[in-house]
């Protein structure tokens, strides 16, 4: 039986990967990221899991300090069984003891070895193969981002998410232009990183309103969820909790408050895929709609939240998972692909995908 494996080894390989161009939200430029690739290998090493961790501050720890809860984490696991070790790894996550992108990586490499192990999906059975996803717009100047909407539109997406930057008249600017170049048929979505006030909030949404706006993602800041439940009872536009959401604790807060329309969900920040779905099952249970998103994670990341985006039935609003074109390479051996504005689900057991040994050398590193 799977759950009965032997965990032999469990190692990381932490890489840096440029982007293709630097990335601009309101929370600043982003030009590299970081992460490890986590590997599990069974008892004989005849069956490997992969998994994947990418901070990024303010929405988790900082890579070194997620790096440094490594050891004791996998010196727990190595040579338990699967089981056990699921098990285990799911009473410290509770326990809030370890860092959300260090579960989230463990918790995927575990799934995918046991997957593997019984030739099926990672979390079989699906609702759908294939996912609809938003394209991502940088806060760039207005003429770059409406140039940027019209390519993802003429690529097959229908749907586009603009980061603002906080810079009131270019965010205006680059809307209009963004909305103009599209035409009405096309949903866009907004995301305002935390960067505005309560009263600069209900001025702009008031504003953007006639853009017809699906949502607008995180208008305040992340922990003032009182005010955001105020914004959401005046705004014309759907409001989206997305730094506000640490982990389950504050996605409860978030849904007895009623402060958000929509939660945005990146099992990366929230410590993996069985937290996430338990706040989709209770948002669920409220009429609350959950978006998942990726962490700009490599493709084992990604997919990973496509697995359980393809998973749940309730998920039906398009995802975040279109961002591996924002890195300069992908580490997978076969690229995910792409169409019409759907990200299709690899056949194959486990996560369907495994790193590429000759990539993942190319962009590791040894400066952690
Ligand atoms: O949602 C998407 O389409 C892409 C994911 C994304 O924007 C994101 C990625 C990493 C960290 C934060 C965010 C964000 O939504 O603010
Ligand atoms: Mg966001």
């Amino acid at each position: 039986m799977a759950a009965d494996l032997t965990l032999e080894r469990i190692h990381w390989q932490v890489y840096c990967l440029p982007l293709r161009a630097p990335f601009r939200t309101a929370h600043g430029l982003l030009s590299t990221r970081w992460g490890a690739i986590v590997e599990v290998s069974s008892a004989g090493g005849s069956l490997q899991g992969y998994g994947e961790l990418a901070p990024l501050p303010p929405f988790s720890p900082a890579l070194s300090s997620v790096l440094a809860a490594l050891p004791a984490l996998v010196k727990s696991l190595e040579r338990t069984s699967l089981g056990e070790a699921l098990a285990l790894l799911q009473e410290q996550q509770e326990a809030g003891c370890l860092p959300a992108p260090a579960t989230f990586a463990l918790e995927v490499a575990l799934l995918d070895l046991r997957a593997r192990a019984l030739g099926q999906g990672l979390l079989a059975p699906y609702a759908r193969q294939a996912v609809p996803v938003n394209a991502v717009i940088g806060a760039s100047k207005p003429d770059e981002a409406a140039e940027a909407a019209r390519q993802a539109v003429a690529a097959g997406f229908r749907c586009l998410k603009l980061k603002l930057s906080g810079d009131e008249q270019q965010d205006g600017e680059r809307l209009a232009a963004v909305r103009a170049s599209v035409g009405g048929a096309i949903a866009l979505r907004l995301d305002a990183n935390a960067s505005w006030s309560l009263a600069q909030a209900e001025r702009l949404l008031r504003a953007y309103a006639p853009y017809d706006i699906a949502y607008v993602e995180q208008p305040l800041a992340a922990d003032d969820l009182e005010e955001l439940r105020q914004l959401r009872r005046r705004s014309p536009i759907p409001i989206a909790a997305d730094e506000s959401l640490s982990g389950l604790e504050s996605a409860r807060q978030l849904l007895q408050l009623e402060a958000a329309d929509v939660l945005i969900l990146k099992p990366q920040f929230l410590g993996g895929l069985r937290p996430t779905l338990q706040i989709i099952e209770e948002a669920a249970t409220r009429g609350v709609t959950c978006v998942l998103t990726s962490a700009l994670e490599t493709g084992i990341g990604i997919c990973a939240t496509l697995h359980l985006a393809a998973a749940h039935p309730a998920l039906t609003q398009a995802a975040g998972l279109a961002t591996l074109s924002l890195l300069r390479a992908d580490l997978l051996s076969e690229p995910l692909t792409y169409n019409d504005g759907q990200l299709q689900l690899p056949p194959g057991p486990g996560l369907g995908v495994r790193p590429d040994r000759a990539a993942l050398a190319r962009y590791s590193s040894s400066a952690l």
